[in-house]
Formats: C-alpha cells, structure tokens, sequence
C-alpha cells in the first residue's frame, strides 16, 4: 500500500495551530493566534490574545475606544508576546513563529531580542499603520525573515 499523498505541510499544520490557538482568544473583535516552532518543526510553544493572570475576562474592558484607561489595549497580552512567555524550555534563539495577524512593534522587539529568525504570518490588516510600519522595520534591520503565508485553498476541518 502507498503512503497518503494528501497530508498537510508544515506551514499549513502550524499556521492551522495558531487559527486554533486563537479560537481560545475572548477578545470579541481580533482573535490572534500564535504558534512557535523550532528550527527542525517541533512545536515550543503556543499563544493566544487576552488578558495576564488575575484579570478576569468578565471585569476588565474589551472596549476599543474611548479613556484608554478603559479599553483593552492597555491589558490584553498579544499572542505572539504570551507564546514567547509561555516557553519553558530555555533558548528560542533560531526558532519561527507563526502568527494569524503581523506582529505590532511591541511584540516586534520581544520577536528580535528573543532569538526568532523567520516569522510567517496570515492577516495583514493593519498593514501601514505605524505599528506595523515600525514592526516592519525592526524586523527588516534585525535580518528577521518574514513572509505571507500561502493559502492552499485546502479545507482543514475537524470535529472534536
Ligand atoms: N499581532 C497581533 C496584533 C494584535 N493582537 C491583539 C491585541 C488585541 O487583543 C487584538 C487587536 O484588537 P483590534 O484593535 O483589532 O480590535 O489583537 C495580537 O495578539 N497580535
Ligand atoms: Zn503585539
């Protein structure tokens, strides 16, 4: 009997894990997810949006806009930054990240001083904007390899 032909790649199989990974994100307007892997395909670690330990997700605010002071961008943990946290195993020097949303210029700056050398990410929409502009840059005059990763079009479904 021949080997299955159809299995998913590599990026199609960690880039599926951060779309899963961000299914666990509470934000109601960006869910993110955040896969990290080494440089021989193993997973190292795994990241989602939301808020740090002890500030629940019922109390503090998912707004947007208005006093920053009460919106969330003051207190949400970006995935890629929990997913560099959340390893355990020493050293990510080499490592690459796959990201559902391009990283913004905070996580940018953890990404470089963290090791990571190449990071493929989905979504761009917030491509232009100063952040992004600024992630960008960082990440081009640190040599961080970055790319769009290739939808195949594949339906990648699964039932639990
Ligand atoms: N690369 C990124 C970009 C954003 N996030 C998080 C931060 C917020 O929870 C949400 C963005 O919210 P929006 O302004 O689109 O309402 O996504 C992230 O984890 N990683
Ligand atoms: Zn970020």
């Amino acid at each position: 009997m021949d080997k299955r032909t159809d299995y998913i790649s590599w990026d199609e199989y960690f880039m599926g894990v951060a779309h899963l990974a961000a299914l666990r994100s509470k934000d109601p307007n960006t869910q993110v997810g955040c896969c990290i892997v080494s440089e021989d395909n193993k997973i190292l670690s795994i990241g989602y949006n939301g808020f740090p330990k002890g500030c629940s997700d019922d109390e503090f605010p998912w707004r947007r806009e208005g006093d920053p002071y009460d919106t969330k961008y003051f207190y949400t943990t970006h995935s890629e930054l929990n997913a560099i946290l959340n390893y355990r195993g020493g050293s990510l020097e080499g490592a690459k990240l796959y990201v559902s949303l391009f990283p913004c210029n905070e996580c940018a700056k953890a990404i470089i001083q963290c090791g990571i050398r190449t990071v493929v990410y989905d979504c761009d929409k917030y491509d232009g904007t100063p952040s992004v502009r600024a992630s960008k840059r960082m990440m081009n005059a640190a040599g961080v390899r970055y790319y769009k990763y290739q939808k195949t079009g594949r339906n990648i479904e699964i039932s639990v």
